[in-house]
């Protein structure tokens, strides 16, 4: 079983890009995802300890949490200490049942596949990208979502630049859906006829 990581900074079209391998039948574990249901299940006790106030109606409340850490962004550290170990052990449990299934490819979603060392556990990187003012456009336009956000977050984020360097695949998805979905099913063919990485081609 081939284990793809798919990363990319925020706005890059990691997730719509995780949907069209999705929709090419390769099984996908989302970690964004996952960290949203755990706010709503294992994650609600400890993180509620770890962040007072953060808890709403038995979840995790994740605009009071990006509240607080927009207040004291150090605050991202411990959360992350509670979460990640909880996200590995989901992603644990994905692999196990894909390798029962006897799945060839599966696709594992990583926002911080770079920061946190998880390119190991994957044997092949793709990574979403765009120009960097079309990133800009797209995350500004979320709602809720400030320039001061946008700054907490890319700062904790390798810059997009290095993480090209280190791809074995890049999916642009700034020039439309059409165009990163044939290059989806690109990748998908190049991997299944055996070859790995396009780094030195
Ligand atoms: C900070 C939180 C509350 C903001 O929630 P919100 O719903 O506004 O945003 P969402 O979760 O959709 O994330 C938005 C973007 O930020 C990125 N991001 C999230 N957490 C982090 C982080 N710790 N460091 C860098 N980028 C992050 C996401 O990958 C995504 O690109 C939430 O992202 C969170 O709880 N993060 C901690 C868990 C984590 O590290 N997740 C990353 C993947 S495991
Ligand atoms: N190939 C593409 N063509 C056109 N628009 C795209 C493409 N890929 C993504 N988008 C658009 O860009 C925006 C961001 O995409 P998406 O949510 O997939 O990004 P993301 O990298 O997962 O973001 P985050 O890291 O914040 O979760 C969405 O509005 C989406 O529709």
């Amino acid at each position: 079983m081939i284990v793809i990581g798919l990363t990319g900074s925020i706005g890059m079209g990691k997730t719509t890009t995780a949907g069209m391998f999705r929709d090419a039948g390769i099984p996908v574990n989302d970690s964004d995802a996952v960290v949203h249901d755990l706010y709503r299940t294992d994650a609600v006790k400890p993180v509620g300890e770890a962040f007072p106030g953060s808890i709403r109606e038995g979840a995790i409340d994740r605009v009071e949490l990006a509240r607080q850490l927009s207040l004291d962004p150090g605050g991202f550290s411990r959360l992350e200490a509670v979460v990640h170990p909880l996200v590995r052990d989901r992603e644990k449990q994905f692999l196990a049942r894909q390798r029962l299934a006897g799945a060839d490819l599966v696709l594992l979603d990583i926002p911080l596949l770079f920061e946190t060392g998880a390119e190991k556990r994957v044997d092949v990187v793709v990574v979403a990208t765009c120009d960097p003012q079309i990133q800009r456009q797209r995350v500004l336009a979320r709602p809720g979502m400030t320039e001061e956000k946008f700054k907490l977050i890319l700062n904790r984020q390798m810059p997009d630049s290095q993480k090209r360097d280190r791809a074995d695949f890049l999916v642009d998805t700034g020039c439309g859906l059409d165009q990163a979905k044939k290059r989806v099913e690109q990748i998908i063919n190049l991997l299944r006829s055996g070859i790995r990485s396009e780094k030195h081609a």
